[in-house]
C-alpha cells in the first residue's frame, strides 16, 4: 500500500511539469501509469467471481481494484424499479439491481481478501449513504463516477473526506466539470480529473484521447483515463498523452451476462497492458538525441566508404 501511495503522490507533485511542457510529452511518473481494475458489477453478484477477479487483478499488476456501490432505493424511482427486465435473478429492475449488489458481509469478504493479497480497493458511491458505508474500511481512494459527478451533496461528501479522488468526467459538460472542481478545490481534496467516455463499449470514433490535454490544459491538474473500449491500445495513447491514472473494466470473460462485460478487459489484456505502460517509459527514453553504444559499431560497419561524405 505504500509503494501505491507514493506513485500516487509522486503523480499530484510534478502535474506543475506536465502543464508547463505542452510541447513535449508529459510522463508524471518515473515507472507508469496507476493503473485500477475497475471490477464494478461484472461479478455479477457473485463473491467466487469478484475474487477471481481480484485475483486476475493482482497478478496482472494492477494498482488497485474497485467496486460500485449502491443503495438502490436511492439510486433508482420506484418507478425504473418496478420496470419489467428479464435476468438471472428475475423479471424486474428491482430483482436484476439487487442481484448484482453486494452487501456488507461481502465487502467484509472484499476486504479481508484484498489485504492478504496486499492490492489496495475502493469503490465509486453512487449515493451519500453509500459512501457513508465505504467509511468503515478506511479506503486509501475515492472515485466521482461520471454519472455522478453532478450530485453535489455526493461530490461535498467525497470532498470533505480529502482522500485523493479518481473523478470521471463523462457525459459532463465544461460547467458541470467546473463546479466538482471547486467543490473539490474548496475542500482542499486532491483529485485526478479522468477523462472518459460513457459508451460501452465506446467507438473508436468517439474515445477523442486529446480531451486528455484539453482537461489538463483548462485544470491545471493532473488527469487520467477512464476506458470503455473492448482494447488496450487506446489506454496506451492516453498513457503517451500523460494520463497518470488507467482505469479499465475487468472481467473473466468478455461474453458473461452484464451491461459493462463487452467494454471490458480480459485478464490477459489486462497483463499485457501493465506490462506495455511500463514498456512504453523506456521506449519514450529522454529525448536527447545520441548516437547508441550499438550504433557506434553498426556505423562502422556501414559506413565504408573512406573521406568526409557530408
Ligand atoms: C461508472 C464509473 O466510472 P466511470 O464514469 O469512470 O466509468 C464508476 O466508477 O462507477
Amino acid at each position: 500500500m505504500q509503494t501505491v501511495d507514493a506513485s500516487i503522490n509522486k503523480a499530484l507533485s510534478v502535474e506543475n511539469m506536465a502543464t508547463e511542457r505542452l510541447a513535449s510529452i508529459p510522463w508524471p511518473l518515473a515507472d507508469r501509469p496507476f493503473v485500477i481494475a475497475e471490477i464494478g458489477i461484472n461479478h455479477n453478484g457473485d463473491l467466487e467471481v469478484a475474487k477471481a477477479l481480484i485475483r486476475a487483478a493482482k497478478e496482472a499488476g494492477c494498482d488497485a481494484v474497485k467496486f460500485q456501490k449502491r443503495t438502490i432505493d436511492i439510486v433508482y424511482t420506484p418507478e425504473v424499479l418496478a420496470a419489467p427486465r428479464q435476468s438471472p435473478w428475475g423479471e424486474t429492475q428491482r430483482a436484476q439491481k439487487e442481484g448484482l449488489e453486494f452487501g456488507e458481509a461481502e465487502y467484509d469478504a472484499i476486504d479481508a481478501y484484498c489485504r492478504e493479497l496486499g492490492l489496495a480497493w475502493f469503490a465509486s458511491a453512487w449515493d451519500v449513504p453509500s459512501q457513508s458505508f465505504l467509511a468503515k474500511y478506511d479506503l486509501p481512494y475515492n472515485k466521482l463516477a461520471s454519472a455522478m459527478l453532478t450530485h453535489r451533496p455526493l461530490v461535498e461528501a467525497v470532498a470533505a473526506e480529502g482522500k485523493l479522488v479518481f473523478a470521471s468526467t463523462g457525459m459532463c459538460t465544461f460547467e458541470q466539470i467546473d463546479s466538482a472542481v471547486e467543490i473539490l478545490r474548496a475542500a482542499a481534496c486532491p483529485f485526478v480529473l479522468m477523462h472518459t467516455v460513457s459508451t460501452y463499449p465506446t467507438p473508436p470514433a468517439d474515445l477523442n484521447l486529446m480531451a486528455i490535454d484539453t482537461l489538463r490544459r483548462r485544470y491545471g491538474a493532473p488527469v487520467g483515463y477512464s476506458g470503455h473500449e473492448a482494447s488496450v491500445e487506446p489506454s496506451l495513447v492516453a498513457a503517451m498523452l500523460g494520463a497518470v491514472a488507467i482505469e479499465r473494466h475487468i472481467t473473466l470473460d468478455r461474453t458473461m451476462y452484464g451491461s459493462d462485460q463487452s467494454a471490458s478487459l480480459e485478464p490477459n489484456e489486462l497483463k499485457v497492458l501493465v506490462s506495455r505502460l511500463r514498456d512504453l517509459r523506456e521506449w519514450l527514453g529522454d529525448g536527447e538525441k545520441r548516437i547508441t553504444p550499438g550504433e557506434a559499431s553498426v556505423a562502422e560497419k556501414l559506413r565504408y566508404w573512406s573521406g568526409d561524405a557530408t
